[in-house]
């Protein structure tokens, strides 16, 4: 059979395109080289309800853990300040069953799904894309179609395949670490980040409760050098002595650097953590994935309506995008790149400064006279604020 557009990578970017192409009218398949959707997992499972109410998705009880209403930010001297701000409201979620929903959802709206199958390379006629190779169980067929979208994840192949430069740099790369763990002390509705560079050096170290007891704690760091230690190392040290039970171990990269620079060429749209879009500053990817997915399956229908799948075309995708989140794009990797500068005695000073103040009401004048006292830390915030 022939489609209109091959997706490669069936986890959040891949279905949530699907469901809006098929929606739109358009043949989709989508190929996921894992044998299970959303399996292995690689994610805390934080989503607010923003991310809800764009997509327009339930937070149903089969997926979701517990309500999130705060979150706690630790000091490497232990200095905390808790936040209520509405921002930080959500869910923590079961990415397993998750990401199974969003693809059912897909094949549901009309799109064909396919696991065990690999997009394996791309069909090319001129430079512009006829068709991909598919290879699976059954061996390798090719599939005609008229757009690719190429939500295989981090450093994607598919998009390297029509020339598209998809790398990171190494030091834009986090890596992370992760346990389910029982038997944790913590509130169900509060997420903790701890900082600190004997917690998580260059990154920070996260609990996310999922009820009766049971928590993600996981830590991603950006290493400088290849002699630093790995986040499993620090992992084990936070965890260790605390009388948990490990009940799964995570592995896993996110791209903190800020999305690549060519989202598009003749044929082809990247999308999610292909296309490095996740929020440099917290690493989470799901909700600006979905946000990009909805964008290129719209622009997909026009471009497949119009019959105009080339790259100058396909480069409004690219303009629709950057309009609705660039620009928090660009603030969080200069909020990153200021984090990454502050040793832990500024992180305490920073800390312990706001601690006991309410963060959702605070004002920036008011933030700015409470730290009148750390001109080092003023001359941070300046920049960020
Ligand atoms: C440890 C960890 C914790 C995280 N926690 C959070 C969090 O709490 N909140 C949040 O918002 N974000 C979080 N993230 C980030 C989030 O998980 C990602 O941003 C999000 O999953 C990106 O989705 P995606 O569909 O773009 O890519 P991916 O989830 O990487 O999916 C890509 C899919 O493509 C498939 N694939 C690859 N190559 C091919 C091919 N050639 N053919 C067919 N299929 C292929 C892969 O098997 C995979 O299923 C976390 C990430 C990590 C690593």
């Amino acid at each position: 059979m022939n489609y209109d557009v091959v997706v490669a990578g069936g986890r959040v970017a891949g279905s949530i395109f699907a469901y809006h192409a098929a929606k739109k009218g358009l043949r989709v398949i989508v190929a996921e080289k894992n044998p299970e959707i959303g399996v292995p997992v690689q994610c805390a499972g934080g989503v607010s309800d923003s991310f809800f109410r764009s997509m327009d998705i339930k937070p149903l009880p089969e997926f979701t853990y517990t309500r999130i209403r705060a979150a706690a930010i630790n000091s490497p001297s232990g200095a905390r300040i808790i936040t209520e701000n509405p921002i930080i409201r959500g869910y923590t979620i079961e990415r397993k069953v998750f990401d199974r929903y969003l693809a059912l959802r897909a094949a549901e709206a009309g799109a064909d799904i396919t696991v065990n199958t690999r997009v394996e390379g791309l069909l090319l006629d001129e430079g512009s894309v006829t068709g991909v190779n598919l290879r699976g169980p059954d061996g390798s067929r090719d599939v005609r179609c008229r757009m690719v979208i190429a939500a295989d994840g981090i450093s994607s192949r598919v998009a390297r395949m029509a020339g598209l430069d998809t790398r990171f740099r190494p030091e834009d790369i986090c890596s992370c670490a992760q346990y389910e763990m029982v038997g944790v002390d913590v509130e169900d509705d509060m997420m903790e980040f701890y900082f600190g560079s004997q917690v998580a050096p260059s990154g920070y170290l996260w609990v996310f409760p999922r009820g009766d007891g049971k928590a993600n704690i996981g830590l991603g760091m950006r290493r400088r050098s290849c002699s630093e230690r790995g986040p499993l190392h620090y992992l084990k040290r936070f965890t260790e002595g605390m009388g948990y039970q490990r009940t799964e171990f995570v592995a896993g990269a996110v791209p903190v650097g800020g999305p690549v620079e060519k989202t598009y060429t003749d044929g082809i749209l990247v999308v999610g953590d292909a296309a490095g879009q996740v929020d440099p500053l917290t690493g989470g990817g799901i909700h600006i994935a979905a946000e990009c997915a909805k964008i290129a399956a719209d622009v997909s229908a026009d471009a497949i309506e119009s019959d105009r799948t080339d790259s100058e075309f396909l480069s409004e995708y690219q303009r629709r995008w950057y309009d609705k989140i660039g620009r928090n794009l660009k603030r969080s990797l200069k909020y990153r790149r200021v984090l990454d500068d502050l040793g832990d005695d500024e992180l305490d000073q920073l800390i312990g400064s706001l601690e006991g103040k309410d963060l959702s009401s605070i004002s920036k004048i008011s933030l700015l006279k409470a730290l009148r006292e750390y001109p080092s830390i003023i001359k941070i915030l300046k920049e960020m604020l």
